[in-house]
């Protein structure tokens, strides 16, 4: 399997030099050359039900010439040793929780997918790789528990100062060993484009190995199809058409789960459910595509202006912005409709949703509106515990902490502030 840029599709690399370098040269993001359906007997009911066998069969085709079969299942049991179970809520809604896993967001599947790989590719290597990444809360903590202690390699979390959860703030922050922060004073998007910007800078690059561990690499980003076939596996007798509202940011998850589509699982339709930062449901509405400054808001983590993964998007669809409309709806919603769900879900059903997954709540039943023959599913990308000040604010309730959350409440927070992309240059090639 070979990986074009999108931005030349006439330069190609394998997935290893995909990974490796994180973006091509040309700052385009790397996409699969073909994505091969798998036999429709995949999707139907199988004797047994091993989520490793299900992950090992969908990603085999974009990793196989590089990872041996026995690395590629050593590496899918290391990354999926938590569940993933879908909670009925109400007729025809359900929610697939993702927040299982040792940061309880779903970066855990992606980051440790790519910290693995990164590990087995840097083997032997004497040159260590720097993994850079941007963070609007929930990627960070991963990528630094996915990373932690990984040999050859050294990780840079870039934050937005004043703008994620004290416990976000708190994974990123305080593990040490090859995990530095930096705290960033500006949004995501500038933390984001200064990790674009050093990519492309040869002075940083003559002097270190860089990558990228958001889900512009594709090992981040791939793996995160993985949950969207446990989900259909769990709900596909139930005989409906299935869609899946997806709480989106920088849109890499609900387009892993377009991924999961063209490898023939039958999903009725996809919805990106975003916040204030609406860039992508007013492309929806009116066909062009105008970034924003990103705004603020109590679902943190998809505070993004500028979705780098949009693009993969656009581009799985040929750049068809009927075809797109067809199996894709976008919606918007405030803080205050947000925390008017997240209370109404509570009072009739017990359950507590995070802003985030509250988002693709209110996502899904906007859709079922005027679908209400479809079995909706609404990621719950994050536990509600991460964002502890706004679920007690708006249901009144403290949640129990859970142990891996408590073992980094107590921990000092260590970053490095900076204020330009000139700041980072200069930590960059210090050492
Ligand atoms: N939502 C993210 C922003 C970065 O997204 P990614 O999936 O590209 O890493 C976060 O929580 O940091």
């Amino acid at each position: 399997m070979r990986f074009y840029s999108l931005n030349n599709q006439n330069f190609k690399v394998s997935f290893k030099e995909a990974v490796i370098a994180g973006i091509a040269p040309d700052r385009g993001l790397y996409f699969p050359e073909k994505i091969s359906p798998l036999s429709p007997a995949f999707f139907q009911a199988k004797e047994t039900n091993d989520p490793h066998q299900t992950a090992f069969e969908a990603i085999h085709q974009f990793v196989n010439e590089d990872i041996p079969d026995a690395v590629l299942k050593e590496i899918i049991a290391n990354t999926l040793d938590f569940g993933f179970p879908v909670v009925e809520l109400e007729e025809n809604v359900a929610t697939l929780e993702l927040f299982h896993g040792p940061t309880m967001a779903f970066k855990d599947v992606g980051a440790r997918f790519m910290a693995n790989c990164l590990g087995y590719f840097s083997q032997n290597q004497k040159e260590e790789v720097t993994v850079l990444v941007a963070t609007s809360g929930d990627t960070g903590g991963a990528v630094a528990n996915g990373f932690l202690g990984v040999e050859g390699v050294k990780v840079v979390i870039l934050y937005p100062s004043g703008k994620v959860s004290e416990i976000q703030e708190k994974q990123l922050t305080t593990l040490g060993q090859n995990i530095e922060a930096l705290e960033v004073t500006g949004s995501f998007d500038d933390c984001q484009n200064m990790v674009k910007t050093a990519f492309l800078d040869s002075d940083i690059t003559e002097h270190r190995k860089l990558t990228s561990a958001n889900s512009i690499n594709v090992a981040r980003w791939l793996p995160q199809l993985f949950y969207f076939l446990f989900a259909y596996e769990q709900v596909k007798s139930k005989g409906k058409k299935v869609v899946f509202s997806v709480p989106s940011g920088n849109f890499g998850n609900i387009c892993a789960g377009m991924v999961a589509q063209k490898l023939g699982m039958p999903v009725g339709h996809f919805i990106a459910s975003t916040n204030v930062n609406n860039v992508v449901p007013k492309f929806m509405e009116k066909g062009t595509y105008e970034p924003m400054a990103s705004i603020a808001t109590i679902s943190n983590a998809m505070d993004v202006g500028d979705p780098s993964n949009f693009v993969r998007i656009r581009h799985l669809y040929q750049n068809d912005f009927v075809a797109l409309q067809k199996n894709l709806s976008s919606y918007s919603f405030s803080d205050l409709t947000t925390q008017e769900a997240m209370k109404q879900v509570h009072t009739n059903t017990g359950y507590v949703m995070d802003p985030h997954g509250a988002v693709g709540y209110l996502g899904l039943k906007e859709y079922q509106k005027k679908h209400p023959d479809t079995y909706g599913i609404f990621l719950e990308t994050a536990h509600p515990v991460k964002f502890l000040d706004v679920v007690e604010d708006t249901l009144g309730i403290s949640p129990e902490i859970p142990p891996q959350i408590q073992k980094v409440m107590g921990k000092e927070k260590k970053s490095i502030k900076i204020a330009s992309y000139a700041e980072l240059k200069s930590l960059l090639l210090e050492s």
